[in-house]
Formats: structure tokens, sequence, C-alpha cells
């Protein structure tokens, strides 16, 4: 059994891949805990049946917290793996001047997606909806050619409350003309994140001539799904186009998978 970590910097995902009869198994579930909630995931490692053979780890939450992750899995007599994005793995080539500095969940997330193409395909844009924002952008080769980070749906609300004198706000409807302070707040950072997203898709098919295919994921997609769904929907309609916008439950585990499934 190999254990797969996603520890992102507000929940850690958790998934595995077991080998029976030359056939390789998946997680049917993903296990999420909060980072912070050690007693959850030390009762979860403690439960296994059988003691995994590898773990491997993206790790965005920083080393502290590595660290303590760590500990836990060694209780039982596992290392984790940490993984640190390269220039080149498998079909990704990073151009990051410092390939090292991406997030390798960002990393993971796009090895997963562009394993199961061929070349060339049209441009890619992987939204990741987290704590952060992250929107990135592949060529019809695997080139990861950069990407944008802003801060996520939930963490612009904590910072606009800290900064202000405004409420930590419940979700509303997502309105045009917003009459109320909630709906003001919960329109207006749906609004900046769709905003950021059309500017992207503006400079990619700039770029390449050609519109990008949309991949989401993260925790927060189902709070900004019906208005993305709704913004391509008018441009599909404006432009005659047919863009889809594809969800990915699990991006960063399953480039996890891809680099796991070889030491299976
Ligand atoms: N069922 C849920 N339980 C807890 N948080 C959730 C849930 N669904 C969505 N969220 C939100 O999703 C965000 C975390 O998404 P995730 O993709 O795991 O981020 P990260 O990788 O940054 O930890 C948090 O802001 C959290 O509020
Ligand atoms: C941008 C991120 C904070 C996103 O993290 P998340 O919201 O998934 O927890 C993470 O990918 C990160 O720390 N990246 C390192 C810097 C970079 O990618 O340039």
């Amino acid at each position: 059994m190999i254990i797969l970590l996603d520890l992102g910097n507000t929940r850690i995902k958790i998934g595995w891949i077991v080998k029976n009869n030359k056939k390789i198994y998946r997680e049917k579930e993903v296990i999420i805990f909060n980072n912070n909630d050690y007693l959850s995931i030390r009762k979860w490692i403690f439960s296994l049946t059988k003691k995994p053979t590898h773990i491997f780890g993206s790790n965005v939450a920083g080393n502290a917290i590595g660290k303590i992750i760590n500990n836990e899995f060694k209780k039982i007599g596992c290392n984790i793996h940490w993984l640190v994005p390269s220039y080149k793995k498998y079909k990704l080539l990073n151009k990051y001047l410092t390939p090292s500095q991406l997030g390798t969940d960002r990393w993971c997330s796009m090895l997963g997606i562009v394993n199961k193409l061929s070349v060339p395909h049209p441009p890619l844009l992987i939204i990741s909806f987290g704590t952060a924002t992250t929107i990135d952008s592949i060529d019809a080769i695997n080139n990861f050619i950069g990407g944008l980070i802003i801060p996520g749906i939930n963490t612009m609300k904590i910072s606009l409350n800290k900064a202000t004198n405004l409420p930590i706000i419940c979700q509303s409807n997502i309105l045009n003309f917003p009459k109320n302070t909630n709906q003001a707040i919960s329109s207006g950072i749906i609004f900046s994140h769709s905003g950021t997203i059309i500017r992207q898709w503006i400079n990619m098919i700039e770029q390449f001539h050609e519109p990008p295919t949309i991949y989401v994921t993260g925790g927060l997609w189902p709070e900004i799904k019906k208005e993305l769904i709704t913004q391509f929907k008018i441009i599909n309609k404006l432009f005659n186009k047919n863009i889809k916008i594809i969800y990915k439950e699990r991006a960063v585990l399953d480039g996890l998978y891809i680099i796991a499934e070889k030491y299976i």
C-alpha cells in the first residue's frame, strides 16, 4: 500500500493505492482532515490495517506542519517522501524561473492532467480554488508557461474582515447589483475571481489563438461553480464556442498517483 498526501494550507487530503492480482486500485473516497486536527489524523494512521510501503506527499503548508505529520507516520515506522517540483517530470516541463519554487500542489495537479493527454492538445487553464486560488497555463505540448496566485474565496472574506469593520459574511446569492453587505461581499469576491479567470482566458487566446480547455479543482469549487458556468455559457453564446469546464475532484492526488504507481 502506498499513501498519497496532499497537504494544503487549510486541509490535508489523503488517498492511497494498493496492488491486488497485478491490478492497481485507488482510494474510493478521499480522506479529509483539517490540518490542525492532529487527533483525527493520528487515529486514522493507527487504524491502518497494513503498514504503507511508501508515502508520497505534496506539502505547501510549511515545514513545521510537514514535520508534525511526518512524526505521526514515524510512530508506525514510515517516512514521508515530500516531493519538490523539478524542471522536467514525465510529460511536463516546468518553466518557472526557479522550478522548485512552484507550489508542489500546482505541479502535481498539472502532472496528473497532462499525463492523460496526448500532444498536441488545446492549451490548458488549470484552476484550483483552495486557501489561495491559482490559475495555471500549459501550452499544447505540455510546457507549464506560468500562472497566477490570488487570495482564495474564503481568504478574501477573512482578510476583508481583518482589515475593515465589515463582518465575516455567510454566502449569499451572487447579484450584479448587490443591495446589502452580505450580497456585496459575496458577489464582489466571486466576480473578482471570475474576472481574473476571464482575463487569463483572454491572455491564453491571445498567446495561442485558440481557447484553452479549462480544468477546475479545490474545496471551494462549489462556491463559484454556478457563476463560472453561467459566465462561460454567455461566452459560448456570444462567440459561438463550446468551452467546457472539466472538474477534477482530486487533481493533486492524481498527480501523486502518477509518481507513486512506479513503486507499487
Ligand atoms: N466540507 C468542507 N469542509 C471544510 N472545508 C471546506 C469544505 N468544503 C469546502 N471547504 C473549504 O475549502 C477550502 C479548502 O479547500 P482545499 O482545496 O482543501 O484547500 P487547501 O488545499 O488550501 O487546504 C477551505 O477554505 C474550506 O473552507
Ligand atoms: C499558491 C499556494 C499557496 C496554493 O496553496 P493552497 O491554496 O492549495 O493551499 C501554493 O501552491 C504555494 O505555496 N505555492 C508556492 C509558491 C508558488 O507556487 O509560486
